[in-house]
């Protein structure tokens, strides 16, 4: 605590630390303030500690909605771009694979234009929630890209695992579409698939791009597809 000891040999006037101090029950952050004071040519220090857990909620909660899509829940897209270049790092250093999916619903369009926004922001939210169950690990984040379009980055994880875990969104959005009393209608998406580690690709920009153009191939091919390197070009999702 460099600065107590300066303000303890009179090189500073005050110091300040936040800190947390939580209880059992509550999360709880302090203030603590140290000042000099002489009296009777000696010197003591002022110690306050003050309870500043309503401003640290506050910014807390300010952090999370601006890393945060409003309507799904899912980051937005600042928060993936610094998340994705922090992984795609962390990964090249240590030898991981690093996949990304690029996810857009099919015919979005028609299903607000027929049932309504309210319908169709019913299906962003419930595939927002979808990718939250297939995006788990400290080195996965599902983002919302816009619109009805979303992407996730799974860190150290092989075509093969990211295969899997397509698999288990489909299985999730058949659930979800087999379900009668989901407000939501039957809807399909197309995916575009990258891999950091077996395609040509030299930074996060590039990786994303290849992601839209396989995206792009996914809905030429008739939508409800994914396109990927190991597929060759694209194979249609079963649901
Ligand atoms: N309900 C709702 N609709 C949105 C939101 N953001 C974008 N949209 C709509 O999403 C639609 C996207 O349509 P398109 O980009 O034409 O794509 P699409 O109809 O899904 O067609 P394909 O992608 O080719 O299958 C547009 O009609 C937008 O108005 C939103 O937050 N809520």
């Amino acid at each position: 605590m460099q600065g107590l000891r300066e303000v303890i040999g009179l090189k500073r006037s005050v110091f300040y630390m936040e800190y947390p101090c939580h209880s059992e029950t509550e999360h709880r952050w302090f203030i603590m303030r140290v000042s000099p004071f002489h009296y009777q040519q000696k010197l003591y220090l002022v110690v306050v500690h003050q309870n500043i857990t309503q401003r640290k909620l506050a910014e807390f909660e300010v952090l999370k909605l601006s890393r945060e899509d409003e309507l799904t829940g899912v980051a937005n897209r600042r928060c993936f771009d610094e998340f994705i270049q922090q992984e795609w790092n962390r990964c090249a250093r240590l030898s991981m694979p690093l996949m990304v999916a690029l996810i857009d619903i099919d015919k979005f369009k028609e299903i607000n234009d027929h049932n309504g926004h309210q319908i169709g922001d019913a299906c962003l939210i419930e595939f927002g929630r979808l990718l939250k169950t297939v995006a788990n690990r400290p080195s996965d984040l599902c983002a919302r890209f816009g619109g009805d379009e979303f992407v996730v980055v799974w860190g150290n994880t092989s075509e093969h695992q990211a295969d899997l875990l397509v698999g288990r969104l489909m299985a999730g959005l058949a659930a979800v579409n087999g379900d009668a009393q989901s407000p939501t209608p039957t809807f399909t998406v197309s995916i575009g698939l990258a891999s950091m580690q077996d395609d040509p690709v030299d930074s996060v920009a590039a990786l994303l791009r290849l992601a839209d153009e396989r995206l792009y191939l996914a809905k030429r091919g008739g939508r409800n597809q994914v396109a990927a390197r190991y597929l060759g070009c694209s194979r249609e999702l079963r649901q």
